[in-house]
């Protein structure tokens, strides 16, 4: 029986993790912890934290994970890249699975998009579309980011060079190295991408819509069972998911 940690507990996706806990045969709930609660005795005999809150105090829960041996699964976004090596250290003490998106979907659009952008290295524009409900509070989201670095990584590009987020005023004619990034906010959006794909005379657009967060939640639960087996390292799901790189 997998001993799980909630984080977040009163979170839209805290939620959603707790309940998927408590309806899985071969997990118990050790454990749920919001803002203000003691994380050190919470997490204290827990198998795995599950943490889905915001960059600070995912960091401030894995350094309790990383000094008691707690497994984690980091669904939060918005890190910058000082907080994903700190995240990295503290897979040296700790097994720690981390991605932006844990649904089976977009972790085979992201195997999709590698494809892709190698098939049509020439000739095509590309540009990142995500739209998510107007309670999100980064932007553009971690599973765009990830969809573009999957590209940029294909096609030879360096992501921080090559990014455009939004585009406002005279801005002249499309670079075609570049790759574009455009952010809606709105509703009760869960989690829309599309990556586009302009050429001339042909378009491909590669999509994937949410419509529940218990796609990201049961991905959760897969990446918790996956550390199992694991002792330290830092992981994606593409190892959860057998993906072969
Ligand atoms: N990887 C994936 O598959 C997915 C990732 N996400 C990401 O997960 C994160 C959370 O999303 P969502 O659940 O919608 O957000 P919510 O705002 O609904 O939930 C965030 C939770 O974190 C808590 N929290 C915020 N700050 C702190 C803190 N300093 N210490 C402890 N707890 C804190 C909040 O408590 P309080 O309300 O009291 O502030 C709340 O319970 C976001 O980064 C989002 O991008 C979301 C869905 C899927
Ligand atoms: O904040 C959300 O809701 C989501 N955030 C993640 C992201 O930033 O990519 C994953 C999903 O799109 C939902």
């Amino acid at each position: 029986m997998l001993k799980v940690a909630v984080m977040g507990a009163s979170g839209r996706m805290g939620k959603m993790l707790i309940e998927a806990v408590e309806a899985a045969e071969d997990c118990t709930l050790h454990v749920t912890l919001d803002k203000g609660d003691d994380v050190r005795t919470g997490l204290t005999g827990a198998d795995v934290m599950i943490d889905f809150t915001r960059p600070e105090a995912t960091l401030a829960h894995l350094a309790v994970c990383a000094d008691l041996g707690v497994k984690a699964v980091v669904g939060t976004t918005g890190f910058d890249d000082a907080q994903k090596a700190e995240i990295a250290r503290f897979a040296e003490r700790t097994a720690i699975v981390f991605a932006p998106n844990m649904s089976v979907g977009v972790n085979v659009v992201l195997k999709l998009l590698d494809l892709a952008a190698r098939a049509m290295n020439e000739g095509f524009d590309i540009e990142i579309i995500e739209a998510h409900h107007r309670m999100k509070v980064d932007a553009p989201s971690g599973t765009a980011l990830q969809m573009g670095q999957v590209v940029a990584d294909a096609l030879g590009r360096d992501l921080k060079q090559c990014a455009v987020y939004g585009r406002e005023g005279v801005t002249g004619v499309r670079d075609p190295s570049t790759i574009g990034f455009a952010t809606v906010r709105g509703g009760d959006i869960i989690g829309d991408h599309t990556v586009l794909f302009a050429g001339t005379g042909e378009r491909i657009e590669i999509s994937h819509k949410a419509s529940n967060r218990g796609i990201y939640a049961q991905g959760s639960l897969r990446a918790a069972r996956f550390l199992a087996g694991q002792r330290t390292g830092l992981f994606g799901m593409n190892d959860v998911l057998g993906f072969a790189r």
